[in-house]
């Protein structure tokens, strides 16, 4: 109940906000609304006690007055709903918009790693809906049905005090209506795992590009039996929750119809006895009846406002969630910016990092220096930890020991977003922006993402200019499948895209490239990183530009100036080419086997 007033009062508190106008517009209709109809009751007593005792023009003028009520009754909530409907669609947009924010908004990833996380967002892609127009809809019915309950209590108490007792015997079925709710929803989160991942298996075994994988590894009767079984015992806990829901409800609803037959009962033996008149009788039968109306909505409308309070409230919970990292806290003025060039290098020092806190560590006491203007491969088995040290450097995490220094000064100090301002990135999970082509590339440095000459010499530099030559309209082709007539690409075609994106800022302090080019043969691959290194090179003169290549393919990995073996989460070796192969470690041995393989 608490939750639901809080709700109510953070809904109210966004509405006047966005147009209080509107708002109060809203409220005077529904309320007009809500009097009228137990009022065109009490017109319809008055009239049919009129009409009994020969009065015609008492009856003439009650009948208007009730017309004129009922009428108002109906059309007054109509108008209402113009004006709320668009108050709720913007309390979606903000709440969806707050979402969008607390996902993305954060400085680091650490919140995707907890699995409450997960839960809670799943319930909420479902559920934030509710804090759009349905919720302005609770909260006005809900006000105008506890008006309307009053002037049905004011009307029932006229007649006979005891007839106040009606809208009480409603209390239980509004308080085990709540209680009834609350199992739902714990019912509807202890069945988001199973869930979530019955979904995950319905996307994998729906999808384009998982169909030739599925097929021939004979996958289908096995995804089928998954889901299934997934959704099964999500449904067996929902079930439960329903099951038990609603026993609560019946207890509360059989406590109200007591409550009617017994006014009914009060009223017409009453009457017998020569008490109200018959008038009265039509009175309390009308209202009575309204107020299981008006009962029942309230119940429901109570349900709709926890639910839509619980969303609220799971969105304060992310928020509290998604603290930000220490540096992120500090005012923008106090924070060093982000070098202008990079003259010495990146040093990290001693750096360990555990995604859990008592997870294992993916990284172990990483020493090493990233010289300025130089191009860094980082090699290892899947697993080894390549990929976190680049997340580590694109400050997506903090390190759990140890620090990460930009020319002697600590990375945590610097203001993340300038940093990541200063960094460009091609990763091997890349985004598919259903954009224009222009701006799915020109995105990669968002003050230039309508120039055609930015974003050409970016396609040119990730050697992708050939996308284009499939695009009907070029660069201002649509691309998607969620429109009609977008271009739908290839993986790799998708893939060269993001490359291009990576190249459109062009004096980054740190180039990643971390596994971008998995989707291509060798060669392309080789012929790419040629490029590259030229760009780099260029890079590296004006900007002391330090490239992260992650890659698989010792070819490309030997241009490197520098080459970082990982085992384990440690960087077992390290050096040039050559250093390592004359060495003769691990490297050398990797190298030699994939020469041998293309050979
Ligand atoms: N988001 C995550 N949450 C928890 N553990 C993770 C996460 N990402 C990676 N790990 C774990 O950290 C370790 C290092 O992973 P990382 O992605 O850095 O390896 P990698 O060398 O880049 O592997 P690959 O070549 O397969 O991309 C692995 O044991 C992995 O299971």
């Amino acid at each position: 109940m608490k939750e639901a007033i809080l709700a109510c009062r953070e809904l109210l508190a966004l509405c006047w906000r966005q147009s209080a106008g509107k708002l109060v517009a809203s409220v005077v209709l529904k309320l007009g609304a809500a009097a009228a109809l137990p009022l065109s009751a009490a017109g319809l007593g008055a009239l049919t006690d009129a009409a009994l005792a020969g009065d015609s023009s008492r009856a003439a003028i009650a009948g208007a007055v009730t017309a004129c009520l009922v009428i108002a009754a109906i059309t007054m909530a109509h108008f209402a709903h113009v004006f709320y409907f668009e108050l709720g669609e913007v309390n979606l947009l903000t709440k969806e918009r707050q979402l969008i924010e607390l996902a993305n908004g954060s400085v680091g990833l650490n919140h995707h790693e907890r699995p409450e996380y997960a839960d809670k967002m799943q319930v909420l892609r479902q559920e934030v809906e509710r804090v759009g127009y349905a919720s302005m809809e609770a909260l006005l019915s809900a006000a105008s049905t506890a008006l309307s309950l009053i002037i049905t209590g004011v009307l029932l108490a006229r007649l006979d005090l005891l007839l106040l007792m009606l809208p009480l015997t409603a209390l239980p079925a509004v308080y085990l209506g709540g209680r009834a709710q609350a199992l739902q929803a714990a019912g509807r989160e202890a069945a988001a795992e199973p869930t979530r991942r019955a979904r995950h298996l319905f996307s994998v075994a729906t999808e384009a590009g998982t169909a030739k994988e599925i097929r021939t590894a004979g996958l289908a009767n096995e995804l089928t039996f998954r889901h299934r079984t997934l959704f099964e015992s999500a449904t067996r806990v929902m079930w439960a929750a329903e099951v038990k829901a609603a026993r609560l409800r019946i207890l509360g609803q059989l406590c109200f119809a007591f409550g009617y037959v017994s006014a009914i009962l009060i009223v017409v033996s009453a009457a017998a006895a020569g008490g109200p008149s018959v008038g009265d009788v039509i009175l309390v039968l009308s209202v009575a009846a309204l107020a299981n109306y008006q009962v029942t909505a309230a119940v429901a409308l109570l349900q709709d406002l926890q639910r839509v309070a619980r969303v609220l409230a799971d969105v304060r919970w992310l928020e509290h969630l998604i603290a930000p990292l220490p540096a992120a806290a500090l005012p923008a003025g106090e924070r060093p910016a982000a070098p202008q060039r990079i003259n010495h290098g990146i040093r990290l020092r001693d750096v360990s990092f555990a995604y859990l806190q008592t997870g294992p560590p993916a990284l172990e006491g990483v020493d090493i220096l990233l010289p300025a203007g130089s191009t860094v491969a980082v090699v290892g088995e899947n697993g080894a930890g390549k990929s976190t040290i680049v997340k580590l450097l694109c400050r997506f995490y903090e390190p759990t020991e140890g620090v990460i220094e930009v020319d002697g000064t600590d990375l945590a100090s610097l203001s993340p977003p300038e940093w990541r301002r200063r960094i460009a990135g091609a990763f091997q999970d890349f985004v598919r922006f259903e954009f224009i082509a222009r701006e799915s590339v020109g995105v990669g440095d968002l003050p230039r993402v309508g120039s055609d000459d930015a974003v050409l010499g970016a396609l040119r530099r990730a050697r992708s200019e050939s996308v284009l030559n499939r695009l009907e309209h070029g660069l201002g082709t649509q691309l998607g499948k969620s429109y009609a007539d977008g271009a739908e690409l290839s993986r790799g075609q998708w893939q060269k895209l993001a490359l291009g994106r990576a190249m459109m800022r062009e004096d980054p302090l740190l180039l990643i490239l971390d596994e971008p080019t998995a989707d291509l043969d060798a060669e392309s691959e080789h012929l790419l990183f040629e490029r590259y290194a030229a760009n780099a090179r260029r890079l590296a003169e004006t900007s002391g530009t330090i490239t992260i290549l992650v890659s698989h393919r010792f070819s490309t990995v030997r241009m490197a100036d520098l080459i970082l073996v990982v085992v384990d989460g440690r960087v077992a070796d390290s050096g040039s080419h050559e250093e390592l192969m004359e060495r003769g470690g691990l490297y050398a041995d990797l190298y030699g086997l994939q020469q041998r393989s293309y050979q």
